[in-house]
């Protein structure tokens, strides 16, 4: 199952998953055909995607477990790594998202000590949760995932969790590291430090945190400078999540087509390879071929004639 995948892909000393992030069943599809590991579920992705909204703590669990839900049905041989942002409340509610969150195939899962009201963590004048209240939405974590572990079994029930902490920007580096540790003491797998600045501070937190495996984000445009996936490896991480690969590729091909249409009236058709795509190319990747074989191994009939 995919909990016992992540687990096993973590605790390879010395080498590095990288995690693209998709936010919808269109990028995920596109990772997946590419062959990733393991996937990463960006919030900011679904909140711009499903709600049309930024990354300020308005995505609701509901919202993120639905998404998360589909995007690991997608392939449950594929770990998903999926944002859960503060937890969407008290102890209580934290432990409902991860029970939630295991039913629905996740993987792994990150929570964070911004306050409720949060934002995407490379963006100014963040506030976090006090020490003590992060520290009881990990042990609520913790509590959750053994009782699902009871339930469901160590394969699927064994999620990941990742304690990220937001407090490098107000408090320094010492604080955050401080937090981490004991995120990690209360039982956490992965530690997160949001927003680090420079990658001799991502070389001093892998060091300081051994042996436990250190997540590293990567954010176009954001606070972090870009590191690559051999240089993040060489510091001691074990993971990067690329959250916005897509949404910024996505983004960029969107407005120039978008004003291709305004100013022209026409649409061109994508070529690639040589060969036009249309609705076809487009469904294969989300499964076409094996739709049509399902119907026929199943004795339909709807698709006999080709479509
Ligand atoms: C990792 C993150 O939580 C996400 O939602 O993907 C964001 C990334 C982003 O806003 O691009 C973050 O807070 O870093």
């Amino acid at each position: 199952m995919a909990a016992a995948r992540l687990r096993d892909l973590i605790s390879q000393q010395g080498r590095i998953i990288v995690c693209p992030g998709v936010y919808d069943g269109l990028t995920a599809r596109i990772a997946l055909r590419d062959g990733f590991d393991c996937l990463y579920m960006t919030g900011a992705g679904t909140s711009l995607s499903r709600l049309g909204m930024p990354d300020l703590g308005l995505a609701t669990m509901n919202d993120m477990l639905a998404n998360a839900g589909m995007i690991a049905s997608l392939d449950r041989r594929v770990p998903l790594i999926a944002d859960a942002d503060t937890g969407y409340g008290g102890p209580v509610m934290v432990a409902r998202t991860v029970k939630a969150y295991i039913a629905a195939g996740v993987a792994g899962l990150h929570l964070e000590d911004q306050v409720l009201a949060k934002r995407c963590g490379h963006l100014l004048g963040k506030e976090i949760v006090p020490a003590d209240v992060f520290l009881s939405r990990i042990r609520a974590a913790v509590i959750a995932r053994d009782e699902m572990r009871a339930v469901v079994g160590a394969a699927a029930g064994d999620i990941v969790l990742i304690a990220r902490t937001d407090a490098l920007q107000a408090e320094g580096f010492d604080a955050a590291v401080a937090r981490l540790r004991s995120a990690v003491d209360a039982g956490a797998d992965v530690a997160f430090l949001e927003g680090l600045t420079s990658l001799e501070q991502g070389r001093r937190v892998c060091a300081l945190l051994a042996p436990t495996p250190v997540l590293l984000n990567m954010v176009p445009g954001g606070v972090t400078p870009d590191i690559s996936a051999e240089e993040a490896r060489e510091a001691g991480f074990r993971l990067v999540i690329h959250p916005g690969v897509l949404l910024s590729a996505v983004f960029e091909a969107g407005v120039a087509a978008s004003r291709e249409l305004r100013d022209t009236g026409r649409v061109r058709t994508l070529v690639r390879e040589g060969k036009a795509v249309g609705p076809r190319e487009l469904f294969e990747v989300a499964g076409l071929a094996e739709c049509l074989a399902l119907d026929k191994m199943a004795g339909g009939q709807a698709y006999e004639g080709g479509v």
